[in-house]
Parts: structure tokens; C-alpha cells; sequence
């Protein structure tokens, strides 16, 4: 179980201090599945990052399984059991998809197991097994590469930021069935954040984040109709921050 207790974020920028996130409080169960969407530049990213621990926050407390992991390097969360899947992934020239793949799974899967995780994700794997994981790889591949890695991780918490952006329809459904599949055949839990309905429509829980807070969380029965009916759920998020 993962808690963010009281979590703030503020930065210096060129008019003196800014709240990047606000005194966030938020549980993520064992084995649900949730989503965090809200408008851009609402907090989503930042609050991935601070639970990935990329940024440390300017006070709060984030607890996993009861543990205090606030100061906690990003190696040693990852050891404990989470994973995050970026918005734009990072390629690492000389390493192979192979390479990638086999060190996210931490232990020595034979190739045909690591092409699986790639057919998962829609990729041809006799195409991409020995590729390397550099500036040749489009974006979408690139993409869904880490996915790839983050599903051969089988953590305790995944966290995907936007895993829709950059990739195309045809693959966008494929995603869709990736993540309808973990939620199926893991007992970990799934933090997604999304501006995309069908994503939303699949979670237990959706968080809606807007100007460095929650403004909405519930079940997904309860939050769906509230998004429903407009434009997008990002229409509808800012229409929550409006109320302000
Ligand atoms: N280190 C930083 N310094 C200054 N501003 C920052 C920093 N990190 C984030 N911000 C600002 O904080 C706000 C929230 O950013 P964040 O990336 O978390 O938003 P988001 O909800 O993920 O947006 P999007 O939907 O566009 O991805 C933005 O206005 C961003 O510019």
C-alpha cells in the first residue's frame, strides 16, 4: 500500500516560491488499479516523480507497506518494489531490448520469454529483441519498449505517466488489453496517469488533480458521470478546479 501523507512540492521560480503540490493526501490500495487525470500542468507528473523519488518533497511523509521511503533514493524504491514507466522514456545506447528487458525482469529469462513481453505490447519481436535502445527507435516504440520492461518488472507498484502518448490507435487498443491483462494477472497495484476515457473506464479508483491538489477521488461509478458528457476529462477536470 502506498500513502502520500501531507505531501508538498514548491520550487523557486523567478517571482520567489511556487506551490507545485499542495498538502496532498492519497492511499493507493493493494491490487488497484488507478488513475490520476486533471488538466495539464495540475501535478500529475510531479506527484509520479515525487513517488518515484526523481524529486524530493518540501515536506510530507510517502509510505510504502508502512514504510517511511520519503528519503529514499530511486534505486532503493525500486528494490522495495516500484516501478515507473516515464512520459518520455530514456534510451540507453549500447544496451539491447534484450539487455533491457532481462535486467527489468532481474533474472536471466530466456529470449523467448523476453520476446513475450514484447508481443505484449505489440511489437514484432524478432524485430526488436536485439535492437538497441537508441535514437532510432521511434518514440511509440521506444514507449512501448519501457512498458514492455515495466511488465517483465511485475512490481509491486507500476506507475505509468500518459502510456497513450505517442502511440497510435492500432496500439493505443493493444494498451488498452496490456493493462486489463496486469490488472488480471497481478496482485500488484497500477498507478496510471491519463487524460484517455478508455483508461479512465477500467480503473477502481480515478483521481482528479488540478492546481497541485485533489479535487476529486472516488470509485469509478461515482467519478465517470461527472466526466462523461463533455468535451474530455480534462474539460471536465478543469471544470472541478473552476469551482474553486
Ligand atoms: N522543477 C520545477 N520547476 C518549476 N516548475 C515546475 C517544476 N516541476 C513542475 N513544475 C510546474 O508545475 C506544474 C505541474 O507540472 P506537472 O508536470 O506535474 O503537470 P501535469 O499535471 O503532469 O501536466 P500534463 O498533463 O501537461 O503532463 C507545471 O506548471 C510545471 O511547469
Amino acid at each position: 500500500m502506498l500513502t502520500l501523507e501531507n505531501l508538498t512540492f514548491d520550487v523557486n521560480d523567478d517571482e520567489g516560491g511556487k506551490g507545485i503540490i499542495k498538502d496532498l493526501n492519497l492511499t493507493i490500495g493493494d491490487g488497484k488499479f488507478v488513475v490520476i487525470t486533471g488538466p495539464n500542468g495540475g501535478g500529475k507528473s510531479t506527484t509520479a516523480k515525487l513517488i518515484m523519488g526523481i524529486e524530493k518533497p518540501t515536506s510530507g511523509r510517502i509510505l510504502f507497506d508502512g514504510q517511511d521511503i520519503t528519503d529514499m533514493n530511486i534505486t532503493d524504491r525500486a528494490n522495495l518494489g516500484i516501478s515507473f514507466a516515464f512520459q518520455q522514456p530514456v534510451r540507453f545506447k549500447g544496451v539491447q531490448v534484450l539487455d533491457l528487458i532481462r535486467l527489468a525482469a532481474k533474472k536471466k529469462l530466456s529470449v523467448t520469454d523476453a520476446c513475450q513481453y514484447l508481443s505484449e505490447v505489440g511489437l514484432c519481436a524478432k524485430d526488436y529483441i536485439n535492437r538497441e535502445v537508441n535514437a532510432s527507435l521511434s518514440g511509440g516504440e521506444l514507449k512501448r519498449i519501457e512498458i514492455a520492461s515495466v511488465l517483465a518488472r511485475a512490481s509491486k507498484l507500476s506507475v505509468f505517466d500518459e502510456p497513450e502518448a505517442g502511440i497510435d490507435l492500432w496500439s493505443f487498443q493493444n494498451l488498452i488489453q496490456v493493462f486489463e491483462r496486469m490488472r488480471k494477472n497481478t496482485n500488484g497495484s497500477i498507478l496510471i496517469i491519463s487524460h484517455q476515457e478508455r483508461i479512465l473506464n477500467i480503473a477502481d479508483e480515478i483521481v482528479v488533480i488540478a492546481d497541485g491538489k485533489i479535487v476529486n477521488h472516488g470509485s469509478r461509478d461515482e467519478i465517470m458521470p461527472q466526466i462523461m458528457g463533455t468535451a474530455s476529462a480534462v474539460d471536465a477536470c478543469s471544470k472541478f478546479y473552476n469551482q474553486d
